[in-house]
């Protein structure tokens, strides 16, 4: 039979360890849950907001009960978080998390935790907002999990955890970290860096005033500028952990917007035309898969 986890630990009570809080509390009743953050003003908000059972003020206090702890940290604070936490698990703990890089975060865990379960995860479902009072029951739902265990990790104990995501409406891919940080560097990484670039370049733009930027921005560029207004330390910590992927990644992109640069100076109307046809293409069988991430609900709160 598939473990249950009775107790949960989440360190990092920010927008992905409040929701996950929040969806256990509305899907898992049964399942104690007990918050540590490094923060103070974060964890007397979450007291205020009576997100978990418990709200500890000490990292190593927070998981002495848990079966499952997740650290839901900012990527570059996952191996400190893991240090902290490591005097106070019990010896049957498993050990998880949320980033959104793998590779990485495996090494600075398996470092910080010899001996211990350890299964890196990452919920693809977020948005641009960040901090305890941004987090919501339903954000997980109908979204995918990766798992990134490492070859040798117990199945029964990636079973469990499997079914602790999908218990919180999540559908659960296992991959290579190796893998994951390749394919979250094309479909979420880059698509950042490139939001980020686009809305500082317009505002830098002689010719346009920043006043210009916000009355005309039209339903792309406002896009752009959601996906800009992402934790900034979030995301510096995700291209610092991710660079290989996102350099690769980035380089191809570079070809091809060289390419589309060229056939705009050319007036290379064809090829212009077919490079369109082609991502419409993709758009619409995204929508056809069921997987319309870009609906206008996206950042929906409950
Ligand atoms: N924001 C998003 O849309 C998504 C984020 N992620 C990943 O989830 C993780 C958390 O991101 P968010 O919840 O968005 O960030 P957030 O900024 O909302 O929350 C992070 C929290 O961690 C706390 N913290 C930092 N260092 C700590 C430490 N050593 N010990 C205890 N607490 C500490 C901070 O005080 C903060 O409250 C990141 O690794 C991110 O890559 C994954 C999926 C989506
Ligand atoms: O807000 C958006 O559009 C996102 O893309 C949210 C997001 C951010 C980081 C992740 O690792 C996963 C999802």
């Amino acid at each position: 039979m598939t473990r249950r986890f009775g107790s949960l630990a989440i360190i990092g009570l920010g927008l992905i360890g409040s929701s996950i809080a929040r969806a256990v509390r509305a899907k898992l009743p049964d399942v104690r849950v007990v918050g540590h953050d490094a923060d103070a003003s974060v964890r007397d908000t979450a007291r205020a907001i009576e997100l978990c059972d418990v709200v500890a003020d000490d990292a190593v206090a927070a998981v002495a009960e848990a079966d499952l702890v997740i650290l839901a940290v900012p990527v570059g604070r996952m191996e400190e978080a893991a240090r902290a936490i490591a005097p106070g698990l019990a010896p049957d703990a498993i050990v998880s998390d949320v980033g959104s890089s793998k590779a990485g975060i495996a090494e600075a865990l398996a470092r910080a935790l010899p001996g211990r379960t350890v299964i890196p995860a990452h919920p693809v479902a977020g948005t641009e907002n960040s901090g305890p009072a941004a987090g919501f029951a339903t954000l997980f739902e109908g979204r995918w999990c990766i798992l990134t265990p490492a070859s040798d990790a117990p199945a029964t104990e990636v079973e469990a955890l499997a079914a602790f995501w999908k218990a919180l409406g999540a559908r659960v891919e296992t991959m290579d970290a190796a893998h994951h940080d390749m394919v979250l560097a094309v479909t979420s990484h880059l698509p950042h860096l490139i939001a980020y670039t686009i809305v500082g370049t317009a505002s830098e733009l002689e010719e346009v005033t920043e006043s210009e930027v916000i009355k005309y921005s039209a339903g792309g560029f406002r896009d752009f500028t959601r996906i800009a207004a992402s934790d900034p330390v979030m995301w510096r910590d995700v291209f610092l952990a991710n660079k290989d992927a996102v350099l690769a990644t980035l380089q191809r992109f570079n070809e091809d917007l060289t390419a589309l640069q060229q056939a705009i100076r050319r007036g290379d109307g064809a090829r212009l035309e077919d490079w369109f046809t082609r991502t419409r293409a993709i758009r619409r069988s995204i929508i056809e898969q069921g997987q319309d991430d870009a609906a206008p609900d996206f950042g929906r709160k409950h």
